[in-house]
């Protein structure tokens, strides 16, 4: 609802009131247009104020009434009165005016902004355009070009970019609505000719044409398949084209497109699954509202290798003094040089400043007596962690956090090397850590709530979205991502391609397909788990070359090591580049020879394979270890998955994630998929559908966010 009342004797004050963040329900609505008329009646009253209760001005339209029926008076008339009135109308915005908050305040005659507040259009960051005007103001405002990176990138701007783009009249640091109420004081009477935005002209540019060209294949680069920027570039040519009226037309043309459309479907549910998985609870009780986080100052990180150069890096940036071990002198020294200029490149990305000096470095793990939590990032080797464990748990004061971030090995077993494993937790980062946005934190048997809230926190503060999952061999998102590689390794011995594989993946929407991934991390990194893990033999022949414990296997990515093809690193990889640490991938014949001799020697006959089987095959078999995670309890719902899986692993997300894909497409679909390919490779067990993904689809298919009832349901018959 909206509150109106008369303030300084002629100023009608309009408060929008729908915590948290006022957003335009229909109920907002409502009371704005019932607001605006009563001011707009009222002869006593001379200008109007609009604000929101509680320091937000408004966080847009109410997201969760969208998909169902809409009732309460539609936006676009709404704010085309306020611009209409003849009375000035004064936007005060504090803390954010976002969406149709900002396309309301453009409807206003003047804004005014507190300093700290945020300004932006993040419709496409929801499949969405800004319907309500926003296209088609925006430009008529601040420029074409400023408008287009704004609509078409969903940014938040500060107060004070906006104010320099000209969207804010004026900023301050005082308290908003004083401000503001004094200001329309100031401004009773007069003309308001030159402050309605809708009777503006677009500031004429010399060559529109390759701008929106431009304009278009950057949106198209950037996302994949995404509709919604595509939409938005479009929306602004009808601004920079079209008189408004006609531009008004457009834009609701294009957005009648987007509002229905899987891809908003799926970006509205990752809106709220983002902020379901800091809601996390674990299989023992533990949960987000009741454990406590401890306080953390002081961290330390252990090993500089790559990955621990970049923890120390995001831990640095979160505010943290950090003591940063590294045993080897050659690679101390190396971080010493590396780790400044990644925290200075880092500062002129973000506009910050960082202290050098809140890092210290160290060749002895003695250093971290006195500090609150540990990550240890050596080198991904059981019995060199577990040395290294011992060490700290030893070192360290009694109730210092110890966190590992190993990205498969088990962390129970790391807890049963110190004194107290109730302060043992995963703390898996993904490369580079200071820039990947997502963490796993790694719950053992006996990791204590206190524990994992406080990694969960920490997660937080360094910008990170951190989702809690328990402890298995590679966690949930690279135990999913084991399967999805098999089956692309497979695929190439039935005869597919790597560019055909990848090409499938990327026009899914996933920046880069398998092939070319693999290239880019490093073929030696899985080489050297499967030959810890006893898999990598190649002195094998004949059908026991492809089998292992039972189960189909595919040497081809050991094979690729052992001819020394460890990807761009060597030059070489399931493509070739230029030079060893080049970057663009080029088709090579030596591979594509290798694989037909490789096929021969196994009496493979090749077939024709399709995009629809490699997206099946790959996808459906990482969607189905998915459910299986979600059965064993190891993540607490799909939404967790979806996170890991966007923030982590790149998959694109207008699709929601793999397991809001799974919804999408229809889970007695995947059932029916799985199972036929299941038939045609009967020694590949995980293709058989999940047990929980069979009751679900006894269950009626219920739609996602009914997959927890089931799931609890089924665990408290256990
Ligand atoms: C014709 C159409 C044209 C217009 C289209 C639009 O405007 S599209 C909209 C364009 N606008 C946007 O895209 C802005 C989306 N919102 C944001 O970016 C941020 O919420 C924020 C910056 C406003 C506040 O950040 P923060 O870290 O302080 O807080 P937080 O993020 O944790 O949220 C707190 C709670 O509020 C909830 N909630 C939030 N917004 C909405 C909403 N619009 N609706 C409903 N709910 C919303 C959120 O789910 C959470 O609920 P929970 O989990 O507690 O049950």
């Amino acid at each position: 609802m909206a509150q109106y009342r008369r303030v300084s004797g002629s100023v009608g004050l309009i408060t929008l009131q729908n915590p948290p963040v006022n957003a335009l329900s229909a109920s907002v609505r409502q009371g704005i247009v019932d607001s605006v008329k009563r001011a707009l009646g009222d002869q006593k009253v001379k200008s109007v104020v609009i604000c929101g209760q509680n320091g937000v001005f408004c966080g847009g339209a109410d997201i969760r009434e969208f998909g169902r029926q809409m009732s309460g008076p539609p936006l676009v008339p709404m704010i085309h009165d306020i611009e209409a009135a003849n009375k000035p109308v004064v936007a005060a915005i504090e803390g954010s005016a976002l969406g149709g908050g900002l396309e309301l305040a453009l409807g206003c005659h003047y804004r005014i902004s507190h300093s700290k507040a945020k300004l932006g259009l993040p419709e496409v960051t929801l499949g969405l355009l800004p319907a309500a005007g926003g296209t088609q103001r925006l430009p008529r405002l601040i420029g074409v070009p400023a408008a287009l990176n704004l609509i078409t990138t969903g940014r938040h701007v500060t107060a004070a970019e906006a104010l320099q783009l000209g969207i804010l009249d004026h900023v301050t640091e005082h308290n908003t609505v004083d401000v503001a109420v004094k200001f329309a004081l100031s401004v009773t009477g007069e003309s308001l000719d030159g402050r309605r935005i809708s009777s503006f002209s677009c500031a004429p540019l010399s060559d529109l044409d390759s701008l929106f060209e431009e304009a278009m294949l950057k949106v198209r680069g950037a996302a994949r398949g995404a509709i919604a920027p595509v939409a938005c570039v479009q929306a602004v040519r009808a601004a920079a084209t079209l008189p408004y009226a006609q531009g008004m037309e457009r834009e609701k043309e294009l957005m009648a497109t987007l509002f229905h459309s899987g891809q908003a479907r799926a970006l509205q549910y990752f809106f709220f699954a983002q902020r379901a998985v800091g809601r996390w609870s674990t299989p023992s009780g533990a949960r987000w509202d009741t454990s406590q986080p401890r306080p953390v100052r002081k961290a330390a990180v252990i090993g500089l290798g790559t990955m621990g150069r970049g923890i120390t890096v995001a831990l640095a940036q979160a505010g943290l003094s950090v003591v940063a071990v590294e045993t080897h002198a050659k690679q101390l020294m190396e971080a010493k040089k590396a780790v400044p200029s990644m925290l200075k490149r880092g500062a002129v990305r973000g506009g910050t400043t960082i202290e050098p000096d809140s890092i210290t470095y160290s060749e002895t793990v003695q250093a971290v007596a006195d500090v609150d939590l540990v990550i240890e990032a050596v080198f991904e080797d059981m019995a060199l962690k577990e040395k290294v464990f011992q060490q700290l748990s030893i070192v360290c004061k009694p109730d210092t956090l110890l966190c590992t971030n190993t990205s498969s090995l088990d962390v129970d077993h790391l807890a049963s090397q110190t004194r107290h494993p109730e302060l043992v937790v995963g703390m898996h980062f993904f490369a580079p850590a200071h820039v990947m946005k997502l963490l796993e934190v790694v719950y053992g048997r006996r990791s204590s709530p206190a524990a994992v809230a406080t990694a969960m926190q920490l997660g937080k503060k360094m910008g990170k979205v951190s989702v809690a999952v328990g402890n298995c061999r590679g966690f949930a998102g690279n135990r999913m991502l084991k399967r999805y590689l098999e089956q692309a390794f497979f695929l190439l011995e039935e005869g597919a391609t790597p560019e055909l594989v990848d090409r499938a993946l990327e026009e899914f929407g996933f920046p880069m397909g398998v092939f070319r991934m693999s290239d880019l991390s490093g073929l030696d990194v899985g080489w050297r788990v499967r030959k810890a893990d006893g898999l990598a033999d190649t002195s094998l022949t004949g059908t026991s070359a492809r089998v292992r414990q039972g189960c189909r296997y595919s040497p081809l990515g050991d094979l690729l090591c052992e001819h020394g093809r460890f990807g761009q690193k060597t030059g070489r990889g399931w493509y070739q580049y230029d030079k060893p640490g080049g970057r663009v991938a080029k088709s090579d014949p030596w591979l594509h020879n290798f694989l037909d001799e490789y096929r021969a020697r196994h009496g493979l006959v090749p077939r024709c394979i399709d995009q629809q089987e490699v997206l099946e095959r790959c996808l459906f078999v990482l969607i189905n270890e998915g459910f299986q995670i979600l059965e064993e309890g190891i993540a607490a719902g799909p939404e967790d998955i979806d996170a890991i899986y966007v923030f982590g692993y790149g998959w694109p997300r207008h699709r929601g994630g793999p397991m809001f894909y799974a919804d999408m497409v229809g889970l007695e679909r995947v059932v029916e998929r799985l199972e036929r390919y299941h038939q045609a490779h009967p020694n590949v067990p995980y293709l058989q559908p999940s047990g929980l993904l069979r009751r679900l689809v006894a269950n009626g298919s219920p739609p996602i966010h009914k997959w927890r009832n089931v799931i609890k349901n089924r665990n408290s018959q256990l």
